[in-house]
Order: C-alpha cells, then sequence, then structure tokens
C-alpha cells in the first residue's frame, strides 16, 4: 500500500522572536528560513503573526491586502518576502500567518500563506475558529473584535512528498479540522500558533499530542519566542510530535530552530499496531470526512 509520506522529510519550525519593526522581523525571518534550509530541512514553518505583535489592537495595523492575488509588493511585502525565502531556501514554507485585509469584503483575517520551493503560493488559510476567550484573573483575548473566520479546511499537496493540512493556533483545539484533513490523507497537520501562559501550561501539549494521537499522524506546533516586555506573552514550546503521540523534539521560550526527520514507515507501523484507523463503526456515527466539507473559500 502506498506510504501517506512518500519520502523522508526534514521538518524545521522556527520559534522567531518578532518585534514591532515588520521590516526586522520579516529579515529575521529570512535569517532563520535559510538557515533551516541549510541543516537540510525540506518544509520550514514560521509562527502565528511572525511579522508583527500579537493582539486585537495590532491586526489592523500591521494588515497586508493579499486578494486579488498576486498582491504587489506594495499591497503586500510579507507575501513577497515569504515567497523569496522559498525560492532562495528551495524549501515548502508555511508562512505562519500575518494579518490580512480584504478590501472587497472591508474584512479583517488571520492568514497563513504557503509556498513552493519555486516560490509559488500553494495555499491560503485564513483561521477559521476565532480566538474568543476569557478565564477570569489570567487572559481575555477577542479575535472577532476585528476579524472574521476564515471557512475551509485546507489541504496542500506536496507533490515528492504527500499531504499536509495548514491551520492556525486555536484551530488545534476542533479535532474536525485535524481529522477530516488526516482522512483525506494528509501525513502531517501543522499548526502556527501563540498560546500563551495561562493555555500553554494547560493545553499546548495535550493538544498537540492528542490531535496526533486520534489521527495517527505527525503534527507540528510553531510558537513565536516568549517576549515578557510584549503586551502576549506566547508559551513557545514548539513541538513535533510523532504518529504515536510521542514528542519527537520541543523548545523552550527562547528563539531557536526546532528540526525532526519524518520516517515514512510510521504512519503505518503505528496504524498496524493500534489499528482504531480500520475500526471506526461509521454504522454507529457519521464520517465527519464524508459530509459537507469546505475545501474552497
Ligand atoms: N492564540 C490562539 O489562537 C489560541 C490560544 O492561545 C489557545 O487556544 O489557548
Amino acid at each position: 500500500m502506498a506510504k501517506l509520506l512518500k519520502k523522508p522529510l526534514k521538518l524545521a519550525l522556527v520559534q522567531l522572536a518578532s518585534g514591532a519593526d515588520k521590516t526586522a522581523n520579516l529579515a529575521n525571518a529570512r535569517s532563520k528560513v535559510l538557515e533551516a534550509a541549510s541543516k537540510g530541512a525540506n518544509v520550514v514553518v514560521l509562527p502565528e503573526c511572525f511579522n508583527s505583535p500579537y493582539g486585537v489592537k495590532y491586526f489592523a495595523k500591521y494588515s497586508e491586502t493579499l486578494l486579488p492575488s498576486p498582491p504587489s509588493k506594495e499591497q503586500s511585502p510579507s507575501f513577497h518576502a515569504l515567497s523569496d525565502m522559498a525560492k532562495e531556501a528551495k524549501a515548502y514554507l508555511v508562512g505562519g500567518s500575518i494579518p490580512e485585509y480584504w478590501a472587497e469584503a472591508k474584512k479583517y483575517y488571520n492568514t497563513n500563506l504557503t509556498f513552493g520551493p519555486d516560490g509559488k503560493l500553494l495555499a491560503m488559510h485564513r483561521k477559521v475558529h476565532l480566538f474568543d476567550i476569557d478565564i477570569p484573573g489570567k487572559i481575555t483575548f477577542r479575535e472577532s473584535e476585528v476579524l472574521s473566520p476564515g471557512n475551509k479546511v485546507t489541504i496542500v499537496d506536496l507533490p515528492e512528498y504527500g499531504k499536509i493540512a495548514v491551520a492556525i493556533c486555536y484551530d488545534v483545539r476542533f479535532p474536525e479540522l485535524a481529522m477530516i484533513a488526516a482522512r483525506k490523507g494528509a501525513f502531517l497537520l501543522l499548526y502556527p500558533g501563540a498560546f500563551n501562559l495561562t493555555t500553554g501550561k494547560l493545553h499546548w501539549e495535550l493538544q498537540a499530542r492528542a490531535r496526533a494521537m486520534d489521527n495517527q499522524v505527525y503534527v507540528g506546533l510553531c510558537s513565536p519566542a516568549r517576549d515578557m516586555k510584549a503586551d502576549y506573552n506566547a508559551w513557545g514550546h514548539s513541538m513535533i510530535v510523532d504518529p504515536n503521540a510521542e514528542i519527537l523534539a520541543q523548545l523552550e521560550e527562547k528563539e531557536d530552530i526546532l528540526y525532526a526527520d519524518l520516517d515514512t514507515e510510521k504512519i503505518e507501523e503505528t496504524r498496524k499496531s493500534i489499528p482504531i484507523y480500520s475500526q471506526r463503526r461509521f454504522d454507529v456515527y457519521p464520517d465527519i470526512s464524508d459530509g459537507k466539507v469546505r475545501y474552497e473559500e
């Protein structure tokens, strides 16, 4: 049977330290992406809001226009920087996320852009589940004050490796997205994400390992580095989990790059040992990947 991951792949998650200066953030991202590629990474991931501080008051100020695509350099310096980085690195680049302004609808989004090694845009994912939470005395955050949600599941075909799924941060808490992508054949679920000191401690590792365990696929969570002087303190701890829900590699809080080699046998081995994949009872409950799923915005 054909393997979901067709050939060995080195994954790199860049736990980037970003600040208020977008140009500096883009330059820093470029140097880290090239460093990861020079170490052999085939797929490189950046964090959520990698080119700006993360916070409701920053979305409009840092937003860029992505549609109609391709945007001009003035409309989206980050689009062009990411495309150039991917091409220079000769690697797939899951470009974290940036705040997007869609002029036609007058709406803002938290948007990922994924590029191929030739610098071509492969996919665009707008965060589907907005981060609206209120934990009294700890953290209140309401992305929906400014942002609108995306409306689709994003699966990206990397021809020589297989399919990956891309979603953003809070999306990881919704197992349906992950399960649909896995059942559609994704070998790796990637989440640029910025959990915080409250929810990171509680749920970051659990979410990563749960999505891997439920779906018996690789999972990567890529955080910004922690900055205690920023308004929002990211959890850090970017991690890569294998299809058996074991942590392959994990960072601490500081800026760094995390690497892991993904094995072509591991998904099928895991599914053979614990065969939940073929033991599902769709006569008892529905297959959520088989119903009305949106892949197009
Ligand atoms: N920042 C997010 O979107 C999500 C998050 O921090 C959490 O789920 O916790």
